[in-house]
């Protein structure tokens, strides 16, 4: 796939500059995990503009507090906070059925990094592979018709980590080798990218736009279990307003009308790679070939229909 430069924004763009002088009213909006980090600069970048911004957090006493907050600093009362947890396909079911008429953008946000246990979810899958993954996956195909009324867009927040492992699909959940922590978030934020990818390939006939993206590395409570041990050194991390710009870039912003399947850092599509660069610049830059995969996609996609399906019966 070439790279295509879209915009003229620099890294270090804001969300605040990408939206400014957009007029959002009418646009309606989901954000997973919206009450912290880039999720609530994200999703007070799209309440500025005027949209209908729902928040879906774990903590509804914390999102209803954080949705009230966000309504006073834009002056927009329609921000809310509804309840999800991704690793309960339940709750997440929940979400879907209380949806009600379109959906012009869903951020799939929400994660956790570098659990420091094994630890599976009900349905028998790796924490971070549910939450990251698999709970979005639910979303969105939950979602999809909201999606199809009136052109939605999906953005899913990957990582540069995912450079550090494809999904290994004969051992998702670490049952044959030892667990890392590090590798369980990197295979976890393939399978958002391969997600990306797949919703893509679906669902553009339906005029909804999938498209992944990296943030960048942001001193945010995700960082907890990996404090100071990041590739990215502190002096290259960037602020939440900036970590936000690249969500917000392909949440609104009217020059990726119609784009889809890609994968995007610091406001512009990512170069395709063979191989991990060794440079923590070129490394977030960069989007593995594997994660751009059709049959990579294609066997996620129907490993994680066949799961979904199962908690369903
Ligand atoms: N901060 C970084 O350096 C960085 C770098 C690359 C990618 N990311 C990605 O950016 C996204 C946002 O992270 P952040 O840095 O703002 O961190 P954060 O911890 O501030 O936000 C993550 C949010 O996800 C929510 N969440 C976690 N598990 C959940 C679950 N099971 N159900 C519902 N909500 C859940 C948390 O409650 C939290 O609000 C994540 O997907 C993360 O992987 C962050």
């Amino acid at each position: 796939m070439t790279r295509r430069i879209f915009t003229p924004y620099e890294p270090t763009t804001t969300a605040g500059e990408i939206v400014r002088g957009l007029d959002l009213t009418g646009r309606r909006a989901l954000i997973t995990g919206g009450a912290s980090g880039i999720g609530r600069e994200t999703s007070r970048a799209l309440a500025g503009c005027g949209a209908d911004v729902t928040i879906a957090v774990r903590n509804l006493d914390q999102g209803t507090e954080v949705a009230a907050q966000i309504a006073a600093e834009t002056h927009n009362p329609w921000v809310r906070a509804v309840h999800v947890d991704l690793t309960d396909l339940g709750s997440v079911h929940a979400l879907v059925t209380s949806w009600d008429g379109p959906l012009h953008v869903l951020v799939n946000n929400a994660g956790v990094m570098a659990l420091p246990q094994r630890d599976l979810s009900a349905l028998g899958f790796e924490q971070q592979f549910m939450a990251n993954f698999l709970g979005h996956f639910a979303l969105a195909n939950g979602l999809r018709p909201a999606l199809a009324q009136e052109s939605g867009r999906i953005v899913s927040v990957s990582s540069s980590a995912h450079l550090f492992s494809p999904v290994v699909f004969d051992d998702i959940n670490f049952d044959f080798r030892p667990y890392d922590p590090r590798l369980a978030y990197a295979q976890s934020k393939t399978a958002v990218v391969l997600f990306a990818m797949g919703a893509h390939q679906r669902w553009s006939r339906d005029a909804i736009t999938s498209n992944a993206l990296n943030p960048g590395a942001i001193a945010t409570p995700l960082q907890r279990h990996v404090g100071g041990t990041l590739a990215t050194p502190p002096d290259l991390q960037k602020t939440v307003e900036q970590g936000a710009s690249t969500s917000i870039l392909l949440a609104a912003s009217p020059a990726l009308d119609g784009v889809g399947g890609r994968y995007f850092n610091d406001n512009q599509e990512a170069e395709t790679v063979d191989s991990r660069p060794a440079d923590v610049q070129d490394l977030n830059n960069a989007v593995a070939r594997y994660a751009l995969d059709s049959r990579n996609a294609d066997r996620l996609w129907g490993m994680a229909e066949r799961a979904v399906a199962a908690a369903a019966t």
